[in-house]
């Protein structure tokens, strides 16, 4: 990992006036939540001039680079922390959209290079503390040095127009070499063992890095010590599940097989090997190469194997070309399956075929048995997921232009529901699919979901979500949903952009909403905030507020302070 360009000057906690010297923007001082300024259409627009000029997405802050590479300071308390709380919430997620002096701006938000957002919480003392800093991959410290893309990102194809034959051949040495894949680890970030270090990731199998929570430092790419080849293996699934075992925490997760058209599932220990051993695999059963997998669920004896018909395209990848989905492409007529693999046998035990659906997050999988089931085979497997009603525009509605013009008064956004497979155990060849919840219940967007850790795999009745507010056309609102009365209660705040709803368990706790969820808001006028709501309520109990704004989020994670 090469180490940060040294022209970038590492802050104090004090944020002092800071110039990007690859981004040639204006320096900024970040002194109060209305300094931050947004970049669109190449000229730097105060983000005070677009709060009165839309009352949508548009020009919205949660869209605009990250304004320095790394600051860190006290947080302004409003309301009250509970006092149980205390830990390290991180998120991560893209904050840099744009190289060198504009010329190169990345077409979709999953391209941002990561950055990381911190937040220290003493509600024993009702203190906080921020902090934000850029993980220094290769991908993104070779762009800030060369003043342009030199990886492969989401929809990044190629770093430069692969015209000449020379260029295309390179392009395919550079693939085969791996060198140009990208280790952008922008996504999910997961603490390993004690939470000294934590892994941040992305779909790419490079992109599995370790940071230190502490300095937010780049620690290096984690090198996997199996012998399942990038080539074999180029993409991962970027929702490991952490189990806890006998021999302490494990990762599990599905590797995509190019080489044999299907998915390996794999683990790892949390600490000392990182070594994936298999423990199973499904054949695909459709299309020229697997579905794209971005989560997936287990229950308490099985993992779920999500083939979904919108696959990965190798062709693209190798003639460094990008299409309508970029790397991917929406075969409906490939089929669309299930697959469940016994976590103690490695054994495929169900392989369905399903109405073909669109999902990034998966929200949990259960067991369904009888009433006097004695604890042996389930009937069925149950799993819960955040989906596009089979309409892969979501991809394209992500795009990060689309994203920073969208008047979301009066253009529509792609609709989500909370999905229920149910995959019989019985040799039965079809699963279903259908609408667990009204999905007017959450403005008809799901997205960005999570639930009490301690019901993972099992039956569970709560999820918290990112939603929609109506009659604005995007996610703006942050849902907690109620399975079993089938209802919902909502956070709102006019022109805010919510990151995903953490769920964090008050310790002792008994009840499955026992706790508080985090998440981090960027809001119109430029400030951001961290948010606490009391998750049994869902009503706000404080925010947190930084100096200034923050983009977009995707994941975040908790590492309990356990001097308390
Ligand atoms: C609900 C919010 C958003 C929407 C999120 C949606 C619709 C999907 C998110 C999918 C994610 C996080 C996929 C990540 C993929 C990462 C990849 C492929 C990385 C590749 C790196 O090279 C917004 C739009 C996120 C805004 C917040 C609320
Ligand atoms: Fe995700």
């Amino acid at each position: 990992m090469a180490a940060a360009a040294s022209y970038l000057p590492t802050l104090g906690t004090a944020p002092k006036p800071f110039f990007y010297a690859s981004h040639h923007l204006r320096s900024q001082t970040i002194s109060s939540a209305t300094a931050a300024c947004c970049r669109g259409g190449g000229r730097i627009i105060g983000c005070m001039e677009t709060a009165r000029d839309c009352g949508s997405a548009s020009h919205h802050c949660a869209w605009a680079n990250i304004r320095q590479e790394r600051w860190e300071g006290d947080l302004a308390v409003q309301g009250h922390i509970p006092a149980w709380l205390n830990g390290t919430y991180l998120r991560n997620g893209p904050g840099v959209w744009e190289v060198g002096s504009g010329e190169h701006t990345f077409e979709h938000v999953f391209d941002g290079y990561a950055t990381l957002v911190r937040v220290s919480i003493r509600g024993a003392r009702g203190r906080a503390a921020g902090a934000h800093r850029q993980i220094e991959s290769d991908a993104y410290t070779s762009a800030m040095t060369r003043g342009r893309p030199v990886m492969r990102e989401f929809s990044q194809i190629c770093p430069r127009d692969p015209g000449n034959l020379l260029d295309r051949l390179r392009g395919a040495a550079g693939l085969a070499a791996g060198a140009v894949m990208s280790d952008n680890a922008n996504t999910v970030v997961l603490p390993l063992g004690d939470g000294r270090r934590v892994l941040c990731l992305a779909d790419v199998n490079k992109s599995s890095v370790l940071v230190d929570p502490e300095t937010l430092g780049t620690i290096g790419k984690l090198q996997y010590t199996d012998r399942l080849w990038w080539w074999r293996c180029p993409v991962q699934c970027t929702h490991p599940v952490v189990t806890r075992s006998g021999s302490g925490d494990e990762l599990l997760t599905l590797l995509p097989d190019f080489a044999r058209r299907g998915y390996l599932a794999v683990r790892m220990p949390t600490t000392g090997s990182s070594e994936r051993e298999v423990l199973g695999r499904v054949r695909c059963r459709g299309g020229p190469t697997p579905g794209w997998v971005h989560s997936f669920a287990v229950t308490e004896r099985y993992i779920v194997v999500p083939e979904m018909p919108l696959r990965y395209s190798v062709d693209r990848m190798l003639k460094s070309e990008t299409g309508p989905l970029y790397v991917l492409d929406w075969l409906p007529d490939s089929g669309s399956f299930m697959h469940v693999i016994c976590r103690s046998t490695g054994n495929t035990v169900a392989s369905v075929a399903v109405p073909p659906f669109v999902a990034f997050h998966f929200i949990n999988a259960y067991e369904e048995r009888g009433d006097d089931d004695g604890g042996g085979m389930a009937n069925a497997v149950i799993a819960d997921c955040c989906e596009y009603y089979a309409d892969p525009a979501i991809i394209q509605a992500l795009a990060l232009h689309r994203l920073r013009s969208l008047d979301t008064a009066k253009e529509l956004f792609p609709e989500s529901r909370v999905a229920r497979f149910r995959i019989p155990l019985d040799g039965s060849p079809l699963g279903m699919l259908e609408t667990v919840l009204d999905p007017d219940a959450h403005g008809r967007g799901v997205e960005l979901s999570t639930i009490n850790p301690a019901y993972t795999g099992r039956e569970y009745r709560y999820l918290y979500a990112c939603s929609i507010r109506r009659p604005y056309n995007f996610f703006n609102s942050l849902t907690k949903m109620d399975l079993v009365e089938k209802d919902a209660k909502s956070w709102h705040e006019e022109g805010t952009v919510p990151s995903e709803p953490f769920f964090v368990a008050r310790p002792g706790g008994e009840l499955e909403d026992d706790g508080v969820v985090i998440s981090t808001v960027t809001s119109m006028d430029g400030g951001g905030y961290v948010l606490l709501l009391d998750a049994a309520t869902f009503k706000e109990i404080a925010r947190l507020r930084f100096p200034y704004g923050l983009p977009v989020g995707f994941h975040g994670c908790w590492i309990p302070d356990k001097s308390y």
